[in-house]
């Protein structure tokens, strides 16, 4: 339905999107998930045609959205990652001068804000002024403003920064029930990997302006199947038992936090035995034991060698 060839822009020195393909599918939740300057807001910004590309294109089924941005527009809902609100306005009265400039039907617009306000769960709210709105309550007029016109196609800026824990569980809920119910195709940027976790189909994994990776979560795990992740409870901290760990050159990594300590290790290394062996041989004692399965964050940290969020 909509696709990225080769998409590049470059800022001067700064090659903020470096020759990206993706595509969306009718109707999936599709993640971009990168740190903070891997070039996501960029990338959007180029679909939604707010930035011109050094190089490539954008197509929307089949037809080249960079000639004629009009096709893809009208289907377009894009949500972007700073608040767009009047701070004097109520939250009514910021949805119809929304809907005004998308040149909704002033017939159409009531009964479209009505039906937007019970989406975002601000129906109860529409007469408060926005600048005594929760930064939450905010991200979720934000979220409406770009529903109104009913869009196809809707692309979510990191939607949930900085907000608290509650207002974040009902836009991911809103988003889930978008997508069941009015069968929108959402592209879903954030650098919180549950999220992406819960939410999404697919996930495209961005670095350094490159896609690094790219699947189902199940294959995006799978990148990591050739390693297993054991993770060791001891009675209290244990340097021996840790240095004589580090000393097995086929153990890839090693982290300790208080009194347990992470291994990971090629999946043929026999890490349970040789867990209890270096006990023997150093005196820890061993309180538990267990096996992870492998997290988009580690994913992440074993692409880059960096942690998504640091
Ligand atoms: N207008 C611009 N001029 C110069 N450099 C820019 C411009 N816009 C973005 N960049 C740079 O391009 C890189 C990618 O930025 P972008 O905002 O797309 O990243 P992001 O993944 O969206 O990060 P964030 O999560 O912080 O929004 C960054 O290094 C940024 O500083």
């Amino acid at each position: 339905m909509l696709e990225a060839v080769e998409l590049t822009k470059h800022y001067k020195q700064q090659k903020a999107v470096q020759g990206i393909n993706f595509y969306l599918n009718q109707g999936e939740i599709v993640g971009l998930l990168g740190p903070n300057g891997a070039g996501k807001s960029t990338a959007i910004g180029m679909i939604s045609s707010l930035i011109i590309p050094t190089k490539g294109e954008v197509r929307f089924n089949q037809v080249d959205v960079l000639k004629d941005p009009q096709v893809l527009r009208e289907k377009l809902g894009v949500v972007p990652q700073e608040l767009a609100l009047y701070d004097d306005l109520t939250a009514r009265e910021n949805l119809e001068f929304f809907g005004q400039i998308q040149k909704i039907k002033k017939q159409d617009l009531k009964k479209k804000i009505d039906e937007v306000l019970i989406q975002i769960g601000l129906d109860d709210q529409e007469k408060k002024l926005v600048k005594h709105f929760s930064g939450g309550m905010k991200r979720r007029l934000n979220i409406g403003a770009a529903l109104l016109h009913e869009p196809e196609i809707l692309i979510m800026d990191e939607p949930t920064v900085g907000i608290d824990p509650q207002s974040r569980n009902y836009i991911l809920e809103t988003v889930k029930r978008l997508n069941q119910e009015k069968q929108m195709t959402i592209l879903y940027t954030s650098h919180y990997m549950e999220e992406v976790e819960f939410l999404c189909d697919r996930i495209y994994i961005m670095d350094r302006g490159n896609i690094i990776a790219s699947g189902t979560k199940e294959e995006i795990k799978n990148i990591l199947s050739a390693e297993q992740t054991v993770k060791v409870k001891l009675e209290i901290q244990h340097q021996g038992f840790i240095d004589r760990i580090k000393q097995e050159s086929v153990i890839s990594r090693v982290d300790v936090r208080e009194q347990w300590v992470t291994i990971v290790a090629p999946k043929e290394v026999p890490v349970f035995s040789q867990l209890f062996q270096f006990a023997e041989e150093t005196g820890a004692v061993i309180h538990g034991i267990e096996i992870q399965t492998p997290t988009l964050e580690d994913v992440f940290l074993h692409l880059t060698g960096r942690a998504l969020r640091n």
